[in-house]
């Protein structure tokens, strides 16, 4: 859990908000972000059969996302979550996102204690430097960036 970093996001008043979005859906490339959210919401999270729900904003509460690093060393047990943000047609937003990560340097795959009970890797080992250089060299897709460090079976 060796070194996070913080986001200062700021959304603009959008004057036709159903034509873009705040930020695409995306997963984190984090362990756990912490996010705390002023009063306007626009945080949307993905359920299960593609269904949005709205995170309401909730004064002084923080809310906390389960990223892909995490998904990675739990082998799917802890499962990142996908969002996105909507903009809004009347008020600006500021969210401040800590994405507590992995070093750079350090090498992630799924721990050797979760595995112990003789469960296959779902995921094979990779440089966080790289899992991250991955997710910032595409426009954002979903849950498409931990496929990155799936292993394949044929
Ligand atoms: O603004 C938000 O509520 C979320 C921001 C976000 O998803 C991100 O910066 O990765
Ligand atoms: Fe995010």
């Amino acid at each position: 859990m060796g070194s996070k970093r913080i986001n200062l996001d700021y959304y603009p008043i959008c004057p036709k908000p159903e034509l873009t979005v705040g930020i695409g859906r995306h997963s984190d490339v984090s362990t756990l972000t912490v996010l705390l959210q002023d009063e306007v919401g626009g945080l949307y999270v993905r359920g299960e059969d593609d269904y949005w729900i709205h995170v309401p904003p909730v004064d002084g509460s923080l809310v906390i996302n389960v990223g892909d690093a995490l998904q990675i060393m739990s082998n799917g047990r802890y499962k990142s979550v996908e969002h996105c943000v909507m903009t809004d047609g009347s008020k600006s937003r500021i969210s401040i996102p800590i994405f507590i990560n992995p070093r750079p340097s350090d090498k992630i795959s799924p721990l050797r204690e979760v595995l112990a009970s003789g469960e296959k890797a779902v995921y094979k080992e990779v440089l966080y430097s790289d899992y991250v250089k991955h997710f910032f060299r595409k426009a954002h897709d979903g849950k498409k960036t931990i496929d990155f460090a799936k292993i394949r079976r044929t």
